[in-house]
């Protein structure tokens, strides 16, 4: 059996924790959970973009949504790739913060984004992080990132040079940008030979219209699933084994000259 992914597509409550919590647990009642291995979030779903009001409304070391995702890891006994939050760091300090918990409810990583994107005015509010987003989850080796991260094809390259077989991409990505969304996914994924799950919202803030299409790449490049714009879950499953057999068969890994290249 393949891993089975389920990408919570949905719509975020602008400012109010609280209700997106509840949202997120809506979901989870209604999910299969018995045929899913790990469930996707997109980014900043507790608060969306709400980013002039984070000193009151960012979680202060992410311990409510820590919890929070924790508890339903082990009631529904999935792993779950909670997107992002805004984190609020003992120095007043926010990061745009994915956190990655497995069917125990163990937090087992977290990663910051590490490109902030001004066109949304993250770089006022928030700072970056510097750490890449390398993990294990259900035994396989992944990669996560934040939306605007896919524009930086040598960060995504730091992480698969480290034999990563998926990368997860959380997303507030808004719809007049969705063909970027589209063709970045399938680049990373063509050129790194490797899964992409991406997970992005739909609805509307004050400033965007986002664009859902959340979506589940092969490493070949080929489409596995793909959601529209409304919110949904969209479901998929991957064989991991596949990476290797595209790696073998083209090996862009061990035919690459980073002496001739400039980064
Ligand atoms: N939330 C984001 O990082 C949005 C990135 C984006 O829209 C882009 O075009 O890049």
């Amino acid at each position: 059996m393949g891993l089975r992914i389920a990408l919570l597509q949905m719509d975020i409550v602008f400012g109010n924790p609280s209700e997106n919590y509840k949202n997120v647990e809506n979901h989870f009642e209604t999910l299969p959970t018995n045929e899913i291995d790990i469930v996707v979030l997109p980014e900043l779903w507790t608060t969306g973009y709400d980013l002039t009001r984070l000193d009151e409304i960012a979680d202060k070391d992410g311990t409510e949504s820590v919890e929070f995702i924790s508890s339903l890891a082990k009631k529904y006994h999935v792993s779950i790739v909670a997107g992002s939050i805004a984190k609020k760091h003992s120095d007043a300090t926010v990061t745009n913060t994915l956190l990655i918990v497995n069917r125990q409810g163990e937090l087992i990583k977290e990663y910051s984004k590490a490109h902030l994107f001004r066109l949304m005015d993250e770089e006022k509010h928030l700072i970056e992080g510097n750490s890449n987003g390398i993990f294990e989850l259900e035994e396989h080796r992944s990669a996560g990132v934040i939306c605007y991260d896919i524009r930086f094809p040598e960060w995504i390259r730091t992480h698969m040079l480290d034999d990563t077989k998926i990368l997860y991409v959380v997303a507030e990505w808004p719809k007049p940008r969705i063909d970027h969304w589209r063709a970045l996914l399938v680049s990373r994924a063509i050129e790194n030979q490797c899964f992409v799950v991406a997970c992005n919202r739909v609805g509307s803030d004050p400033n965007n219209q986002f664009g859902g299409h959340s979506i589940i790449i092969g490493p070949w490049g080929e489409v596995i699933a793909e959601a529209d714009e409304v919110e949904t879950v969209l479901f998929g499953e991957i064989d991991v084994d596949q990476v290797d057999k595209v790696r073998s068969t083209i090996p862009i890994f061990s035919d690459r000259r980073p002496e001739i290249y400039k980064l």
